[in-house]
């Protein structure tokens, strides 16, 4: 086990990165004409990061694991560097790299909220977990199902504190004593924190939790107020390289869009189908009285012209109905444009729904302008 810190040491202590220095440039990275994206190297993030981009047209070639720098080649001027998470944030903090996509809690952890730090998008929707505390479900800790029972145990004193093991020191120092845990102590490893408590190098742990799996395999159980932190995948920014450097801002804005119009599209199909009418005000009537279907701002509807079988000139019999539905009312959706005498209908899955400006942008300009 790594070195043991005492809580109020550790708050004194700076983290792995000494954020102090953070704000000089390293060597280099303002002379530096590319922009640079930081990419999860290996582990869980990776594949999640790889698989949103190139559904977001943006791929990233990476023919081997070993392979650290790449580019997209939809996006000019961009060098993409593939690094473990919590080098991606401490290279951003120094400079070396502008943006970045990792886990929310290695920015949390790493970044150690320094201001030069802005998550531009929060929710990417793969990677997510939690930070929470386990603790045993055997011996003391039977009864213990919530935060403040575990901070109002008698065993827990300046001489004997509740020890913790964890990768999240910063954090824990940070948000633990807030949860009105007083007497606590901080150690470190790298990974299977669970087998702590039952090897009796720990009371408790706390570590990342997705499935609950690892912790219910070793005995542990969550409590009530447990949770420090929840996190998924984020798009994260140095502020001095958005404002600075030469075109961070537009591949940021360009990749943001992207993101934003894919996200919101994956939820949902477009249906269309072919409904008999007098007319398309009077179709319109049908599908938004009828039904709970009104797209997003409304059905989009439109003639199908057709020959007759007498007579010469087009007729329109038919008007075809475009919605987009979110993917669990797909079925409903079908039945009620049956109810309404709608036929074939077409599904189709969406690439992008790019709407006005993101409000995720606009956030992020007034950010800057802070
Ligand atoms: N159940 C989970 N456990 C750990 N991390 C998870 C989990 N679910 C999602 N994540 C995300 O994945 C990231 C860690 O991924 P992974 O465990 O593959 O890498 P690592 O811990 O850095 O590598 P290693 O485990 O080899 O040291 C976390 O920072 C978090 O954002
Ligand atoms: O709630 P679950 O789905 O069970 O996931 C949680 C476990 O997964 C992670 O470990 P990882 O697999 O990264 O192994 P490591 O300890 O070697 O990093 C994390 O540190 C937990 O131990
Ligand atoms: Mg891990």
């Amino acid at each position: 086990m790594a070195a043991v810190f005492n809580v109020v040491q550790v708050e004194r202590v700076s983290g792995p990165w000494d954020v102090s220095s953070s704000s000089s440039s390293s060597s280099g990275s303002s002379s530096r004409t590319t922009v640079r994206l930081g990419l999860p190297s290996k582990g869980r993030m990776a594949e999640g990061t790889l698989n949103l981009l190139k559904d977001c047209h943006l791929s990233v070639c990476k023919p081997n694991p070993r392979q650290y720098v790449a580019d997209i080649t939809e996006l000019q001027n961009l060098e993409v560097w593939f690094q473990r998470e919590s080098d991606v944030v401490r290279k951003m903090l120094a400079g070396d790299i502008d943006l970045g996509i990792v886990g929310y809690d290695v920015v949390a952890e790493h970044g150690q909220d320094n201001e030069d730090l802005v998550v531009v998008h929060d929710q990417l929707g793969f990677g997510e977990c939690h930070l929470g505390l386990g603790i045993p479900k055997y011996g003391i800790f039977e009864n213990v199902s919530s935060v403040s029972d575990l901070a109002a145990m008698p065993q827990w004193t300046s001489s004997r504190p509740l020890r913790i093991v964890t990768g999240f020191t910063y954090l824990a120092s940070r948000l633990l004593k807030a949860k009105g845990l007083e007497h606590i102590q901080l150690s470190t490893a790298d990974g299977a924190l669970e087998a702590a408590p039952a090897m009796g190098t720990a009371d408790a742990i706390l570590d990342l939790v997705s499935s609950g799996t690892t912790l219910r395999e070793n005995n542990l159980k969550e409590i009530e107020g447990g949770t420090l932190i929840k996190s998924q995948g984020v798009l994260v920014a140095s502020k001095r390289a958005l404002l600075k450097r030469k075109g961070a801002l537009d591949v940021t804005r360009e990749m943001l869009e992207r993101l934003e119009a894919h996200l919101r599209a994956k939820s949902q199909f477009l249906l269309t189908g072919n409904m008999r009418g007098e007319s398309q005000e009077h179709v319109a009537e049908l599908v938004l009285r009828h039904t709970r279907l009104s797209g997003l701002q409304g059905p989009t509807i439109s003639p199908v012209y057709s020959l007759p079988d007498a007579g010469d000139g087009v007729k329109v019999q038919y008007y075809a109905v475009a919605i987009c539905v979110h993917k669990r009312q797909l079925y409903d959706a079908v039945n009620e444009l049956r109810k309404i005498c709608g036929s074939g209908v077409l599904v189709s899955p969406l690439t992008y729904i790019f709407d006005e400006e993101p409000p995720r942008w606009r956030q992020l300009l007034a950010t800057l302008q802070e």
